[in-house]
């Protein structure tokens, strides 16, 4: 499942970052691919030497938290410190795969990849997020603030920028609901539920029940 959460974070919020990141001092974004993607990863990344690197990370990482699209899609045990990456003229990332576990004191499984967008897209050409499904490509570009969440277990690209400078921060989760397929099922349940609730139908606590029930039967904590 691919989904777009709108307004992750607000203009405030998003001025803020942009403030902050105005200060960030950039590294080759090789430094922190693994072995494979290091091949096809040419990009920037604000340097842990950046003062405002932990603010920066709480700010995106509550953001999320606070996003009922995200937390009934995503399901989060763990999220990972978000990465701040800039792609300028020229810049990509390369199809690849996201690594299966991050972190070496305390490794997290990368169930679900988390793009959150830190300018407007027509602040650059090019930079496409593409996903591969299994019904094709899928092709992003989202509005400052908002976020792409998808299975980390799939192949994936930025395609090249061809003017101007993409911003984005990127995550990975270790969701509560290891299977993609399970996730699904609890957010269209999730969806269900409170359409039924908005047209105050006898059937929503049934849905609810459903839904509950599964998450609980489902639920790694
Ligand atoms: O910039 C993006 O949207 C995704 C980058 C990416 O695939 C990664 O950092 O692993
Ligand atoms: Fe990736």
């Amino acid at each position: 499942m691919l989904i777009n959460v709108r307004n992750v974070l607000n203009s405030e919020q998003l001025s803020q970052m942009q403030r902050w990141l105005g200060e960030a001092e950039f590294q080759d974004g090789k430094l922190t691919a693994g072995k494979a993607a290091r091949e096809v990863k040419q990009n920037l990344q604000a340097s842990g030497g950046w003062q405002y690197a932990r603010e920066a990370e709480k700010l995106i990482v509550s953001a999320l938290q606070t996003s009922q699209p995200f937390l009934l899609s995503a399901r989060p045990k763990v999220i990972a410190a978000p990465m701040f990456a800039c792609y300028r003229e020229g810049m990509s990332y390369g199809r690849h795969l996201d690594n299966p576990l991050m972190g070496r004191s305390h490794p997290l499984r990368t169930d679900v990849s988390v793009t959150v967008f830190l300018n407007d897209p027509d602040q650059y050409e090019g930079g496409q997020l593409v996903i591969e499904s299994d019904a094709g490509p899928l092709s992003v570009k989202g509005n400052a603030g908002d976020a792409v969440v998808y299975p980390a277990t799939t192949l994936h690209r930025v395609e090249p920028v061809t003017a101007g400078e993409r911003l984005v921060a990127v995550t990975w989760v270790q969701s509560m609901v290891r299977s993609a397929e399970q996730r699904r099922i609890l957010f269209d349940l999730s969806v269900l539920t409170s359409q039924l609730a908005e047209s105050r139908h006898q059937s929503k606590e049934l849905a609810e029940k459903c839904q509950f029930n599964l998450f609980r039967m489902w639920a790694d904590v």
